[in-house]
């Protein structure tokens, strides 16, 4: 297992100077497409909210909890020695912007659910929001991408939930709004309002608990209250499935204030650390992690790069992409996802009668298994749930089915090379015996056995002779029952020379077992 120091914050959305981001799909691929953890069922947690208030420093937590639970199967104390620096993505003092785009971490956390479902968690680090350096647009693009690809995304807020945090939160999250009427649900999964350096506990005490009770305050919807204000609280409802809020004391001034602090654990306030204790499993313990899912669908680490590739497209542009276009474009990687599975469904049954180890199938039976795994590919594809629509499902689907059509034009040709080996089995098959019943012939000539030098001269001479004649028919296509007749002979020549070979070998392991028996027997006695 790879130690947490070897891993690191993967750069995959990097902003450019022109106010654009873009996508590393290399660096992507290599962590969503890993063979190990492609098909898992991804947990995606995100930290997101201003800038320069504790994010990369609380994901570094999040990474000594799953290095000490998931990769060392660790139980109890996951904080790690009183000395240690702490390390993971980058984080540092200071008024300056540190993080920039969105970054996940290096080595992907392999999960078992309760439920004994396989799953890989990605931590996603990302670009604080209102920098001096960023305009609406970058703040929007982060947010709403770390919002829309991942389960649980953490809001982290300084001091209170205020006014303009929930605005922003509703600026950013708008692109929900459409997708979730077009699909129903909700958009998105868990919201998890962080409240940093919480002085209030007198009121509201640290923790989860406290932290329900003044999000209750914060956005309950009322009568008599403005309703610019009761639409934005049924808006941030409306979007999550989940909503929750934690309260956490302040970390203590070294932290805060002093530029050597290197994040060792001695130099953190123990309600803090306390608070963290409860904070980190409370999302990450496997009985409390959330899949992602989108459109009601569970992600795959594929899928999700899909959506990845999906996203960036539209959020290229010039200026901010309509909710509609990102509806769009969610509703396209959801299709692409339902094609890439049905293909899989598809070759997997063709791979399994057909493939390169498989050998020679009639063509007409080749044509009845590739209708039988098609049919069954393109009932997996409409059995997804898909956003979008009908008429835009149907374009995948037919392009799905010519897709498959062309990969049986594949198989076809493949299989008929196949045959063209097994055509030349017969020539094979005859001049082995040919040759076989020469050296009989010669055999017996020295033994002065007449009888059997002139049988076994004729047979080498029968065996020259349908040569002769399988080749004709091969090459010139005439003779052709005669041909046959000659194929029909070398199969069953093979067929008793592979039922020979496999009773010799049943034989031998008879004896070998029945040697093996006598041998304990005698062991016994002794
Ligand atoms: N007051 C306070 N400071 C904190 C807290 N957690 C971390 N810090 C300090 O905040 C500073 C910034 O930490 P980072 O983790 O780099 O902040 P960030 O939000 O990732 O910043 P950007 O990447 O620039 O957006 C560091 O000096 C930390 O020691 C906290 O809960 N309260
Ligand atoms: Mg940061």
């Amino acid at each position: 297992m790879e130690d947490l120091k070897s891993g690191r914050g993967v750069q995959v959305v990097t902003p450019g100077e022109d106010h654009t981001f873009s996508l590393d799909v290399e660096a992507l691929e290599a962590l969503l497409l890993r063979e190990d953890i492609k098909d898992r069922s991804v947990v995606v947690i995100s930290v997101a909210g201003a800038f320069r208030k504790g994010k990369s420093f609380l994901l570094d937590f999040f990474l000594r909890y799953m290095q000490h639970k998931y990769n060392l199967g660790g139980s109890g104390e996951w904080m790690g020695a009183e000395n240690e620096p702490l390390s993971g993505f980058s984080w540092r003092g200071g008024s300056e912007r540190d993080t920039a785009g969105l970054l996940l971490w290096s080595q992907p956390f392999k999960a078992t659910l309760d439920s004994g479902e396989k799953v890989v968690v990605y931590l996603m680090d990302t670009q604080g929001t209102f920098d001096s350096e960023s305009t609406v647009r970058d703040n929007a693009t982060i947010f709403a991408l770390s919002t829309m690809l991942s389960s649980v995304q953490i809001y982290n807020l300084s001091q209170n939930i205020e006014e303009d945090d929930l605005q922003h939160l509703q600026l950013f999250t708008d692109y929900g709004r459409l997708a979730q009427e077009s699909s129903g649900g909700k958009p998105f999964q868990r919201l998890q309002l962080l409240v940093r350096d919480w002085s209030f506990p007198y009121e509201h005490a640290y923790g989860a608990e406290g932290g329900r009770e003044l999000l209750d305050k914060r956005l309950t919807v009322h009568e008599g209250q403005h309703h610019e204000l009761q639409s934005l609280r049924k808006h941030i409802a409306s979007c999550f499935e989940e909503l929750a809020c934690f309260l956490m004391p302040h970390p203590g001034l070294k932290v805060a204030t002093n530029p050597e602090f290197n994040g060792k654990l001695s130099d953190i306030s123990q309600d803090f650390k306390n608070s963290l204790r409860q904070f980190v499993p409370m999302l990450l313990a496997p009985e409390n992690l959330i899949l992602k899912r989108i459109g009601g669908q569970k992600l795959k680490s594929k899928d999700l790069w899909l959506y990845f590739k999906s996203y960036m497209n539209i959020f290229n542009g010039s200026s901010l992409p309509e909710p509609k276009t990102i509806l769009e474009a969610t509703a396209e990687a959801n299709n692409l996802s339902a094609v890439a599975e049905a293909k899989e469904v598809y070759e997997t049954i063709m791979e399994e009668l057909a493939g390169g180890s498989k050998p020679y199938l009639q063509p007409q039976l080749l044509e009845e298994e590739h209708r039988r795994a098609r049919d069954k590919a393109l009932h997996s594809f409409h059995s997804k749930k898909k956003m979008g629509g009908d008429s835009l499902s149907e374009t995948y689907s037919i392009k799905l089915t010519k897709e498959l059509e062309d990969q049986f034009e594949q198989y076809r040709q493949y299989n008929a090379e196949k045959n063209l080996l097994r055509k030349l089995g017969p020539l094979a098959v005859l001049c082995a015996l040919a040759l076989l019943c020469y050296l009989l012939s010669v055999l017996a000539g020295v033994l002065g056995l007449q009888t059997v030098v002139v049988l076994a001269q004729t047979a080498a001479i029968g065996c020259v002779g349908m040569l002769l004649v399988w080749c004709y028919a091969r090459a010139t296509g005439n003779l052709s029952e005669l041909g046959s007749q000659v194929d029909h002979i070398a199969d069953s020549v093979m067929e008793l020379a592979a039922q020979y070979a496999g009773r010799q070998a049943t034989a031998v392991a008879l004896s070998y077992s029945e040697e093996k028996m006598s041998y304990s027997a005698d062991k016994k006695q002794s």
